[in-house]
């Protein structure tokens, strides 16, 4: 499926189109491999419309499936057999763990041991991309298909991950702040429509040596409302303060809200916490691993800024091994350890016990 000519999206564009047609609610074609589409987004009269092409699969990651007591054959992924009268609420409870504990009994769910699991695989990965609950609804190869629909390719969709994203610088001004007044803010646009990312230059730092430098995954809450619930807000003022203290460095601001989950994800993700569940198992519960993040971003973005060692502020020692792995020398860690209060300790402890963190 080359582009017909230089006008013609590429692979990467064709996926980023789907994500946006899955948010929509629109299926998407798995060239030669059937439809798929998102059940967070979809619609009564389209889910009608999908069950008169044939018979209807519901994929969920191994993870959603292992708290519905469904049984995994694909390793990653289980797929369930959708029953004729399964209507959108019977799809949508199962998409969603917020009623889990008041609705328990949901099965029996039969799981499919037969066929190809690719196509599923890849519809899961796209709509994670999409910041979507992971489920998938998938129709088998119907002989006609509705026009209009994005056509990507399983392979495609699958190998997506492995290729890092390439960077753009788009804009810079300075912006004073109040914890450095020698601020510059830069703006990075990836090759394939996704998500930009900033960097916050601090001083003029000295390329030659190793710079101060923080990697801040976005988080609405903390950042914007100075919640209690994590400490992203204080780690935030306090990497830049010590930036301006130190006349130098620089902050990433990598918009991978939610440990790359997405805030509305996350804001589920808070409902579960209420619920009584910690921060890994509320991911695990909506269906995403705990952290979703792709680390090689701040990589490519360092290496953009001409900077190929760094001093890390962090408390993530994952952070400074996959820099090292990407090409970024860490020559130390510095920790940052703020705005812990009574609301964020089990937070920070369940970090601590199951991401690695240091306390
Ligand atoms: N899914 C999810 N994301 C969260 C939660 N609390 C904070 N976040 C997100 O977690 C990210 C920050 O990651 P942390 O795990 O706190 O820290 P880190 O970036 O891995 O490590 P440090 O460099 O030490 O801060 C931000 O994107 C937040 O939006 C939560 O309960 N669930
Ligand atoms: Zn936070």
């Amino acid at each position: 499926m080359k582009p017909i000519s230089p006008l013609g999206p590429s692979a990467s564009e064709r996926l980023n189109r789907a994500r946006g047609d899955l948010r929509m609610g629109l299926p998407v074609q798995l060239e030669g491999q059937g439809l798929a589409t998102a059940v967070e987004a979809l619609t009564p009269d389209r889910l009608a419309a999908l069950r008169a092409l044939g018979p209807l699969t519901l994929a969920l990651t191994a993870r959603r499936a292992q708290t519905l007591k469904a049984r995994v054959y694909d390793g990653d992924l289980a797929r369930i057999r959708v029953p004729e009268e399964a209507d959108l609420s019977w799809l949508r409870a199962l998409a969603d763990p917020a009623d889990d504990l008041r609705m328990p009994m949901k099965g029996p769910l039969i799981s499919l041991r037969e066929g190809d699991s690719a196509p599923a695989r890849a519809a899961i990965r796209l709509i994670k991309s999409a910041h979507l609950l992971p489920a998938a609804l998938l129709v088998d190869t119907p002989e006609t298909l509705p026009e209009g629909l994005t056509a990507i390719r399983v392979a495609e969709a699958l190998e997506a991950a492995d290729i890092p994203q390439s960077f753009a610088p788009v804009s810079a001004a300075r912006v004073p702040m109040r914890a450095a007044e020698a601020g510059r803010l830069h703006i990075f646009r990836p090759d394939n429509g996704a998500e930009e990312h900033y960097a916050i230059e601090i001083g003029k730092p000295d390329r030659s040596k190793p710079v101060l430098a923080r990697l801040h995954s976005a988080c609405f809450t903390g950042d914007v409302l100075g919640s209690l619930k994590c400490d992203c807000g204080p780690q935030l003022d306090a990497a830049l303060t010590m930036m301006g203290e130190q006349g130098a460095g620089v902050l990433l601001y990598l918009n991978q809200e939610g440990r790359g989950i997405g805030l509305a994800n996350k804001m589920r993700a808070y409902s579960l916490q209420d619920q009584g569940f910690d921060t890994v198992e509320a991911n695990h519960r909506l269906g995403f691993e705990d952290d979703e993040r792709d680390f090689r971003i701040g990589a490519a973005l360092l290496k953009k800024l001409g900077f190929a060692s760094v001093r890390l502020l962090t408390n993530n020692p994952a952070k400074s091994a996959m820099l090292e792995a990407n090409g970024i020398t860490v020559s130390e860690r510095v920790p940052l350890k703020v705005g812990r209060s009574r609301h964020n300790a089990a937070y920070l402890a369940t970090k601590a016990a199951k991401s690695g963190h240091l306390l």
